[in-house]
């Protein structure tokens, strides 16, 4: 059942406001005189807590999608919302993962994590306390004074997980997170991702190549359209929870790659 179908408990007359919004969101990039519309007319609603992954053909507008949401670029048309509020600026309710983990290199792990808290004058022992926490579970309890040269690639996006998620972001932002890792450490970081954003009740968006990955993690699958990017479908991924590697197997989930592949306009040869 979806929230906007439940009319949850008494008392709540009204379905629970959408945590991330767009609204005919659109950006259109001046580059030496010509115009390229990236981003046109996105609309779009997300749950709190939900998962929902972007796929689509290179340029076709994820990256620049995000980065409005983030507050890192301003729309050119129509707006994006968190929690109801125009996103004019980047706010500490939402957290941003690079493909590379950006780690200062003369810090160890911990004083990495604790590099956004230390900017914003936090030295206390809660927020030391939370970024312990943070470090065990993404596993890295071992390597807390560990120097980022120290750790591999796996390790090092870990790292800048766990910078994100001492923060406490109501709503993570991934572009290709791990699109620098192997197969098999993505996959790992994968299911620990699918582990900690449902336990702390995180939004999660991921913009990803990937359509086994997408599917794999997701509540809702956008798909997107190449240039001027837009929304040209969305699958609901009604699979249970939590996934297991096991999953990959099922007929219902072969199903639903071949319908985002359909879409995407590959699904028939
Ligand atoms: N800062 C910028 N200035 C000018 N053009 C830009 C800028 N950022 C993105 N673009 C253009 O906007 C379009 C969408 O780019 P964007 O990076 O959002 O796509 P994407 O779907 O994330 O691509 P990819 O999958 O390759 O990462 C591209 O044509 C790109 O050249």
């Amino acid at each position: 059942m979806t929230p906007e179908a439940n009319p949850g408990p008494p008392g709540f007359a009204s379905p629970p406001k959408p945590i991330v919004e767009a609204r005919g969101l659109a950006k259109t990039f001046s580059i030496s005189g010509s115009e390229v519309t990236a981003l046109e007319g996105v609309d779009l609603s997300i749950r709190r807590g939900e998962f929902i992954s972007f796929v689509g053909p290179s340029g076709c507008g994820k990256s620049t999608f995000l980065n409005m949401v983030a507050g890192l670029l301003s729309p050119t048309g129509g707006e994006a919302l968190v929690n109801g509020v125009a996103v004019r600026e980047p706010s500490r309710q939402v957290g941003f993962m690079f493909q590379t983990p950006v780690l200062l290199p003369w810090r160890t792990v911990e004083q990495n994590v604790l590099m956004p808290a230390e900017v914003f004058g936090r030295k206390d022992k809660a927020v030391r306390d939370k970024a312990r926490s943070v470090i065990e579970a993404v596993g890295l309890g071992g390597f807390v004074g560990a120097y980022p040269r120290q750790l591999s690639g796996g390790m090092q996006q870990r790292v800048a997980l766990a910078r994100i998620l001492t923060y406490e972001p109501e709503v993570l932002l991934m572009d290709e997170p791990f699109g620098a890792l192997d197969e098999f450490t993505r996959e790992a970081m994968n299911l620990e991702l699918m582990r900690i954003t449902r336990a702390a009740g995180i939004t999660v968006l991921f913009v990803t190549h990937n359509i086994t990955e997408a599917v794999f993690m997701s509540d809702r699958v956008v798909v997107m359209t190449p240039r001027p990017g837009k929304v040209s479908g969305m699958v609901d991924i009604a699979l249970p929870r939590p996934r297991e590697i096991g999953l990959m197997q099922k007929q219902a989930f072969a199903d639903l790659i071949f319908e985002v592949r359909g879409i995407l306009g590959h699904g028939h040869g």
